[in-house]
């Protein structure tokens, strides 16, 4: 009976001994509350970093946006459509009310060659059509207007290369315009059309500048070619891009580049330097200059000394949104003989629209 006895109660503390094993092993090892501080290998995430590492962001697509964002235009530039039918609603035409006009294209951006030729033909059309009725009047400066912007100018961006080599884009202009932005804003739309594309981080003077590029690459999955060394030479960051782009059989390369430079042989040398490094590559199939449009007769001489160092294929037009100097639209144009291709209209990540002349001058007039 008492063996009976020690017996069972060996088998019960075997029982739980060997309970108490299993748990322990089972339970397996035990992770700190608030993640690991580091990642320990490859596929390791970081704790709430797996959310910002998978978000891809979808772009919309650019067509159209001009509708969408005619608003700010017309917001920003009404004070002159409005100006310009006030006048030719007066009761009388005369020599007066056409100087009144010529000065407010003026104020407006639009440059004394232009301004001078839209009021000549204004005032012939109304000589000769015999009429100085508002309505008609006002039809009229539609008409010419747009024959001034350029209706028919072929805006079409070269995004694309040839003979199997990518697009190279290079994006130029003086710091603080908005080329970073540009550039971003502008990935977003390839991408939106399914387009393979990579960046190259070709503005070296400023660590935060490739950052800022990366950033926005980041956001719709495109990767950003960039020097770890501050003050790296552009033109091999330029090149390395344009390799990476060819073995990565992208579509297109687009170049941000500094503009932070003391004067026009710096200028000369570095983009000079980019431009001969990239095409052993690739040839470069589009140059965007991008003027602040609120800088008036400063983004005039800017945009004259880049396109004596470039040869510039394309004006992009930032914060048009900010400016009632939209007439700076055909000045540029006038100045460069280069067709404004894109502007932009906003902060927003898709707040860049391709230039409409037609968009572009309802949104002043109507
Ligand atoms: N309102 C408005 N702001 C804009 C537009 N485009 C760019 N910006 C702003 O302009 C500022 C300068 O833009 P960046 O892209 O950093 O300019 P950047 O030319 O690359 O300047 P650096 O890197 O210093 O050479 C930023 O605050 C942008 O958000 C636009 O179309 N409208």
């Amino acid at each position: 009976m008492n063996d009976t006895l020690t017996l069972i109660l060996y088998i019960v503390l075997g029982v739980l001994i060997l309970g108490g094993v299993l748990a322990v092993l089972l339970r397996g090892p035990k992770a700190p509350k608030d993640g690991y501080p580091s990642t320990r290998d490859a596929d390791d995430v970081r704790s709430g970093e797996d959310e910002a590492v998978t978000t891809v962001e979808r772009p919309p697509s650019a067509a159209g946006r001009l509708v969408r964002l005619r608003e700010r235009l017309s917001r920003s530039n009404n004070l002159l459509g409005k100006g310009l039918l006030a006048l030719l609603s007066r009761d009388k035409l005369d020599q007066d009310v056409w100087d009144e006009v010529e000065e407010t294209l003026l104020m407006a951006d639009l440059g004394s060659g232009p301004s001078e030729r839209l009021v000549e033909a204004l005032q012939r059309r109304v000589r000769v059509e015999g009429t100085e009725n508002p309505a008609h009047v006002k039809q009229m400066l539609h008409e010419e207007l747009l024959a001034i912007v350029g209706p028919d100018t072929d805006r079409s961006l070269h995004l694309e290369g040839e003979n199997g080599n990518p697009g190279v884009v290079l994006v130029v202009g003086v710091n603080g315009v908005g080329k970073t932005t540009t550039v971003g804003k502008l990935a977003r739309v390839m991408v939106a059309e399914d387009k393979k594309l990579l960046l190259g981080a070709a503005d070296t003077f400023r660590a935060a500048a490739a950052d800022q590029l990366q950033t926005w690459g980041d956001r719709v999955g495109v990767q950003t070619v960039r020097s770890e060394k501050d003050g790296a030479d552009p033109a091999s960051v330029a090149f390395e891009a344009i390799k990476e782009g060819k073995a990565q059989a992208v579509d297109t390369v687009m170049i941000d580049t500094a503009g932070r430079l003391q004067n026009k042989a710096g200028l000369m040398d570095q983009l000079g330097k980019i431009k001969r490094v990239v095409e052993k590559e690739a040839p470069v199939t589009e140059v965007l200059l991008v003027i602040d449009a609120t800088t008036g007769q400063n983004g005039m001489i800017q945009a004259k000394v880049f396109s004596e160092v470039v040869n510039i294929t394309g004006i992009v037009l930032t914060k048009l949104d900010g400016s009632a100097k939209g007439g700076i639209v055909v000045a540029i144009q006038e100045e460069l003989g280069v067709p404004v291709k894109l502007v932009g209209l906003g902060e927003g990540p898709d707040d860049l629209a391709p230039f409409d002349a037609k968009g572009f001058v309802d949104a002043i007039l109507d």
